[in-house]
């Protein structure tokens, strides 16, 4: 049984030429929905300002992500905020970004935080990155570390913190992952990366590309796959237990962040039928 509460207060995420599929599907979201724009390093930014502003003009919030890595200096750094706080942006996701090395000054997502540029620009909100199941080339202690350091420059800044996870298939790592933030004193909101409903071949796809561990057998057990033949497969296995498990360690600040790797109307589809089933 989903209690209504793990469906409540989803969020999405949306590439910025995903923008007109949003809008078919925006009366099915509720106002305020939380939308991030990915950054993938291929478009121009003002394709990602735009999208903001048709996110806020569509009623929802817009978290753009910023990829430290990917800025070529802070006069850089300080026109793309501007542009997104003037597209209504107070939120954005600020993470590394894949590249190896950093093309310009700030080489992780703390020295983004800590260039000021965000509190300045007067942003409410920034997420910063988790990963329940590690990361392909950083160690463990080191996440953590910039983790805490993250958190807490936010918290110098008076800017309100929100984790988001890496996705993944399996519950159980991630339910272990919470309680072990927990357990360290992160009292946090976390948003936790959930694939939409997407075929098994475009599930593996998207998590070689993103470092992500995935095979048949374990992206197999994550959702009932609909139908044999398409092979596709909804998160449906993956949010049950996710929502029990949070259920049992009375968790009410952990909500869930869908990936619509699919399609957004497979996604948005997945989400009504989850909610008209469970209630
Ligand atoms: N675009 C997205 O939605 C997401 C991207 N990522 C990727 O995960 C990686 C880590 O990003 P954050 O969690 O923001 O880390 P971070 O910026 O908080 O950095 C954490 C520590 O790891 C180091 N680091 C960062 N990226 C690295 C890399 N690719 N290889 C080796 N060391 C690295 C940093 O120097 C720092 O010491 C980045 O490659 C990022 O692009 C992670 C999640 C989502
Ligand atoms: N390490 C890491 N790097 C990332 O870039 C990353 C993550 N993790 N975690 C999840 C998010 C989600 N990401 C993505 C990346 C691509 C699409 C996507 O829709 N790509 C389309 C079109 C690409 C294009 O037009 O260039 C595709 O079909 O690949 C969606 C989400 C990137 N993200």
């Amino acid at each position: 049984m989903f209690p209504a509460n793990i469906l409540r207060g989803f969020s999405l995420e949306i590439i910025a030429k995903d923008i007109d599929r949003l809008e078919d599907v925006a009366p099915l979201l509720a106002r305020g929905t939380q939308i991030s724009i990915t950054s993938l390093g291929n478009e121009d930014a003002g394709q990602r300002v735009r999208a903001a502003r048709r996110i806020r003009d569509l009623g929802f919030v817009a978290v753009p992500h910023i990829a430290a890595r990917r800025v070529t200096s802070e006069a850089e750094l300080a026109g793309i905020i501007d542009a997104f706080g003037q597209a209504g942006v107070d939120s954005c996701l600020v993470i590394a970004g894949d590249l190896p090395r950093a093309v310009g000054p700030y080489d992780d997502a703390l020295a983004i935080i800590q260039s000021g540029l965000l509190e300045e620009a007067g942003f409410r909100r920034v997420a910063v990155s988790g990963y329940p199941e590690g990361h392909p080339h950083i160690s463990d202690p080191v996440l953590m570390r910039s983790l805490r350091d993250k958190l807490d420059a936010l918290g110098r800044a008076g800017i309100e913190p929100v984790v988001m996870t890496q996705f993944g298939f399996s519950a159980d790592p991630i339910l272990a992952w919470v309680a072990r933030l927990r357990r360290d004193g992160f009292a946090e909101k976390i948003r936790i990366g959930v694939p939409g409903p997407a075929s098994l071949r475009t599930l593996l796809r998207f998590a070689a590309q993103c470092g992500v561990g995935a095979s048949t057998k374990v992206i197999g057990k994550y959702g009932l796959a609909t139908t044999q033949l398409l092979k596709t497969a909804g998160p449906d296995v993956l949010v049950q237990d996710l929502s029990n498990g949070l259920e049992r360690a009375h968790e009410r600040d952990v909500a869930i962040h869908f990936f619509p790797f699919g399609g957004l109307a497979k996604t948005l589809e997945w989400i009504e039928s989850a909610r008209a089933a469970y209630g």
